[in-house]
């Protein structure tokens, strides 16, 4: 991920994901990250026990947080882990732009996602796109990273759409759900760079 380029790597804690890891597992990965590769864990509707585990076992830079939770979750995450909090939140109208803006005083960076389908297993890492247009020009008092569907087909246009700064991507740099292709995460990052 590093030599290809990427910024950030993400650890999927949401065990119907098939990209899920074990703590074990994402120690190993993160002791093994080169410095200036942020460590980031992606957790869905985590509860504290959970967290503590976590953070005890596996050297972080920062955690997402891609379920339901509440912006005074958010707050109450950032302060017991100390770590700065993404907040995911998923976009299919610009009605969901309001739930989104809420996340401003409390999340550190928000991911801005499409919405998963209604009834599906996955609440991300489900290769869909939103309409780019409901968020072209917007202007936010917070980082924002661009997710949903992205690959290194589309993501020149995504961020000439959107005007994003980061994107975050999962399902389309894989050869096959859960694994990575390195040739793709190159192209990913290079067409990203523009
Ligand atoms: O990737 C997963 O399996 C996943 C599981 C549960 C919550 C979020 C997940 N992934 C996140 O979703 C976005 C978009 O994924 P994709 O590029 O559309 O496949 C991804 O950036 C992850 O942050």
């Amino acid at each position: 991920m590093a030599a290809a380029g990427a910024s950030y790597c993400g650890f999927t804690f949401f065990e119907k994901s098939p990209r899920a890891v074990d703590l074990t597992t994402a120690r190993d990965l993160a002791l093994g990250a080169p410095v200036g590769l942020a460590k980031v864990a992606l957790t869905v509707n985590a509860d504290d026990a959970f967290l503590d585990a976590l953070t005890a076992q596996v050297p972080l830079d920062m955690l997402q947080l891609h379920g339901a939770e509440s912006p005074a979750r958010v707050a109450e995450v950032k302060a017991r882990y100390g770590l700065p909090v993404m907040k995911a939140v998923g976009v299919a109208e610009a009605s969901d732009l309001a739930a989104l803006e809420s996340y401003f005083p409390v999340a550190d960076q928000i991911l801005v996602d499409a919405k998963p389908p209604k009834g599906g297993e996955l609440p991300g890492g489900n290769g869909l796109t939103f309409d780019w247009r409901l968020i072209a020009g917007r202007r936010w008092p917070v980082p924002w990273m661009l997710a949903g569907g992205l690959t290194p087909d589309n993501v020149a246009e995504a961020i000439a759409m959107t005007g994003a700064r980061q994107v975050d991507v999962a399902s389309g740099v894989e050869r096959a759900p859960g694994v990575k292709d390195l040739a793709r995460v190159q192209s990913f990052v290079t067409s990203a760079q523009g």
